[in-house]
C-alpha cells in the first residue's frame, strides 16, 4: 500500500483493477468501504456480473464494476463478501403501506413494520396518511408522525399526505414538509377520522397541487349514482351495496364491490385532469381490469396518470377463498382468477397502465379480522367472545398484511408466468421509486446511490410462518404458503440490516432514515 501524505489517501494495493471511466478508486482513512459483489446482481434492469463499492461513511454507491472482482483487489480493512450465486438487487421500494403509528399501534407500529420489511428486502417503505391517529392531513399531524417514528425505523421511511374535504391549504405546506404524495378515498375509507372527498374536493386539492413535485392517489371505488340528479354530497354518503347472500361467503362480499365501482370512480377522476395537466396522478391499489382499458385511452390522450396493483390481486383469487377467511378481505376486493390474469397481462406489457407493484399492507388487531377459529391457525387469530360474527366479510376490517412477503410473493407466483427477477426490480424498486420521487436515490444499484442491496436466493424456499410475518399481527393470507425467493441479507445504505443465516437483525440497532426532503 501507498501513503499520500499529502492528502492521507490509501491506495490499492496492486494489482490493484484499472479503473473504468475515471471512477475514484481510493479509500480514505475515514471512509472505509464495503465491497458486495456476485456473479448475479441487476445493474440498471439488467442481469450481470458485479462488484459494489459502498462508502460505509455517506451510505452512498461509490463505485460498480461490472464483474466480480476478488476481495485482494481491496484495501485491508475492507468489507467483501461474494455472494454468487445469489442476486444483488436494489433494496424494494413498497410505495404503499400503512403502519399506523401513533394512535393504532396495536394494529401496526414502525418498529414491527419496518422489521417486516427489511425481513423481506424491502429498504424503503412510504407510510399511507390513514389509520395512525392523527390522520396525516396536516403539517402537525405529519409533525406527530414523525416524532412517533423516531428511533424505531429498520428500513427508510417516507410519508404520504392525506386529501380530505377542507384541507385543501395545508397541501402545499405538506409538500414543504416533505411528503411524497396525496391519497383521497372517493368511498367510504373504514376510519371515521379520514372522510371521502367530493369532486369539488378533488377539483381543490388538484388545483393546489397542479404545479407541485409530487403525486395525487386515490382509492378509486364509489358508489355509482342511482339518477343524475343525485348530488355529489349525497353520493357519498351512500351505503355501499348491500350484501346478498350469507355473509361469510366471499361471493356475497364480491358481489358488493363490483369493477364499475373502480370504472366510475377512475372515469371521476379523469373528468377533472385538465385542472392540473402537468400534476403526475396515480391509482392505488387497482384490482378491476375493466379499468384498464379508461386508463390507456387516458395516457394517450396525454394524461399523467398511472396505476399500481398490489401482490394479493395478482396471487390470489376469489375463487379459492373459503368461506369465512376474512384475511382476504380488503377494498377493492380480491377479484377472479381471470381477472388475475389480466392484471399479469398488463404488467408485463412495456406501454401498459399498470407501472408498480406494492403490499397495501393494512393490517389490524386479530379480533377485527373476524376470523373463524377452523381458519385461524397463528396462536394471535382466535378471539374468544365473538362467535355470533365470525367470519362476516362486512364486518370484518378490510385490509391484506404482507410487507415484506412481496419479493417472494411475486417470484413465486410468476415462475409459471415467464417474469424475469428484472421485472420484479423494475416493478418493485425502479418505477415505486419514481412514483415517489426517489428515482435519484434509491430503486437501482448506480453510483451516487444509497447503498440499499438484497441479496436474492431465487431457487430457495420458505414456508410463511409465524417466523416469516413480523408485522405486529401474524394474520395473513400468506400464513402456510410455500414460497419461493428467500431474502438472505438486506443492506439499508451500506449497512447490514438484517442477515438471515447470520445474526438476524443488525446489533447496529433500527438506523431508518427519515425521508423528509422536500420532492424537486
Ligand atoms: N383504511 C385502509 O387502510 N384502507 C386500505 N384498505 C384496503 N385496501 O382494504 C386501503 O388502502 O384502502
Ligand atoms: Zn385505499
Ligand atoms: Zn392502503
Amino acid at each position: 500500500m501507498t501513503l499520500n501524505p499529502s492528502t492521507n489517501r490509501h491506495h490499492y494495493p496492486s494489482p490493484a483493477p484499472s479503473p473504468p471511466n475515471g471512477i475514484d478508486f481510493t479509500m480514505t482513512a475515514a471512509n472505509p468501504i464495503t465491497v458486495l459483489a456476485s456473479s448475479r446482481a441487476i445493474l440498471d434492469g439488467k442481469l450481470t456480473a458485479a462488484t459494489i463499492v459502498i462508502s460505509r461513511a455517506t451510505g452512498k454507491i461509490t463505485s460498480i464494476f461490472h464483474s466480480v472482482l476478488h476481495a485482494s483487489d481491496f484495501p485491508p480493512g475492507t468489507t467483501y463478501i461474494n455472494h454468487s450465486p445469489h442476486i444483488l438487487l436494489p433494496g424494494l421500494v413498497d410505495a404503499h403501506v400503512h403502519l399506523n403509528e401513533p394512535g393504532r399501534t396495536e394494529w401496526e407500529g414502525f418498529w414491527t413494520g419496518t422489521r417486516a420489511a427489511a425481513f423481506g428486502g424491502v429498504t424503503t417503505v412510504i407510510d399511507m396518511p390513514l389509520n395512525a391517529i392523527p390522520p396525516t392531513t396536516s403539517v402537525s399531524a405529519l409533525r406527530e408522525k414523525v416524532q412517533a417514528a423516531q428511533g424505531k425505523c429498520w428500513v427508510d421511511v417516507g410519508f404520504y399526505g392525506g386529501i380530505v374535504p377542507g384541507n385543501p391549504t395545508e397541501l402545499r405546506p405538506l409538500v414543504e414538509a416533505g411528503v411524497r404524495g396525496f391519497k383521497g378515498f372517493l368511498i367510504d375509507s373504514g376510519v371515521p377520522e379520514f372522510p371521502a372527498v367530493s369532486s369539488t374536493d378533488i377539483a381543490l386539492a388538484m388545483a393546489a397541487l397542479a404545479d407541485e413535485p409530487t403525486t395525487l392517489m386515490f382509492h378509486a371505488e364509489t358508489i355509482p349514482p342511482i339518477a343524475d340528479s343525485v348530488g355529489d354530497d349525497v353520493q357519498r354518503s351512500l351505503p355501499p351495496l348491500a350484501p346478498i347472500g350469507p355473509l361469510d361467503e366471499y361471493a356475497t362480499f364480491l358481489a358488493s364491490r363490483p369493477s364499475a365501482f373502480e370504472t366510475y370512480a377512475i372515469a371521476q377522476i379523469l373528468s377533472l385532469a385538465h385542472i392540473a395537466p402537468k400534476l403526475p396522478l396515480h391509482i392505488v391499489h387497482l384490482s378491476a381490469i375493466e379499468a384498464i382499458p379508461l386508463l390507456r385511452e387516458a395516457i394517450a390522450n396525454g394524461i399523467n396518470i398511472t396505476a399500481e396493483t398490489c401482490f394479493h390481486y395478482l396471487s390470489l383469487a376469489a375463487e379459492s377463498i373459503r368461506n369465512g377467511d376474512t384475511r382476504h378481505k380488503c377494498c377493492p376486493p380480491i377479484r377472479s382468477q381471470s381477472n388475475q390474469d389480466g392484471l399479469w397481462e398488463e404488467l408485463m406489457q412495456d406501454d401498459g397502465c399498470i407501472t408498480t407493484v406494492v403490499s397495501d399492507h393494512s393490517p389490524c388487531t386479530p379480533n377485527l379480522k373476524l376470523l373463524p377459529s377452523h381458519i385461524a391457525n397463528a396462536k394471535n387469530d382466535v378471539v374468544a367472545g365473538q362467535e355470533e360474527s365470525k367470519g362476516d366479510f362486512f364486518s370484518a376490517w378490510g385490509g391484506v398484511s404482507s410487507v415484506g412477503l412481496g419479493l417472494s410473493i411475486l417470484w413465486t407466483e410468476g415462475q409459471s408466468r415467464g417474469i424475469s427477477i428484472e421485472d420484479v426490480v423494475k416493478w418493485c424498486c425502479k418505477k415505486t421509486a419514481k412514483q415517489v420521487g426517489l428515482e435519484n436515490e434509491k430503486g437501482d444499484l448506480a453510483v451516487g446511490f444509497d447503498g440499499d442491496v438484497v441479496v436474492f436466493d431465487d431457487e430457495g424456499f420458505f414456508e410463511v410462518g409465524e417466523d416469516a410475518m413480523l408485522f405486529r399481527n401474524k394474520c395473513s393470507p400468506y400464513q402456510g404458503m410455500r414460497l419461493q425467493g428467500v431474502v438472505k441479507e438486506t443492506w439499508v445504505r451500506g449497512q447490514r440490516v438484517w442477515d438471515r443465516e447470520g445474526s438476524g437483525f443488525g446489533k447496529g440497532g433500527p438506523n431508518g432514515k427519515l425521508l423528509l426532503e422536500r420532492r424537486r
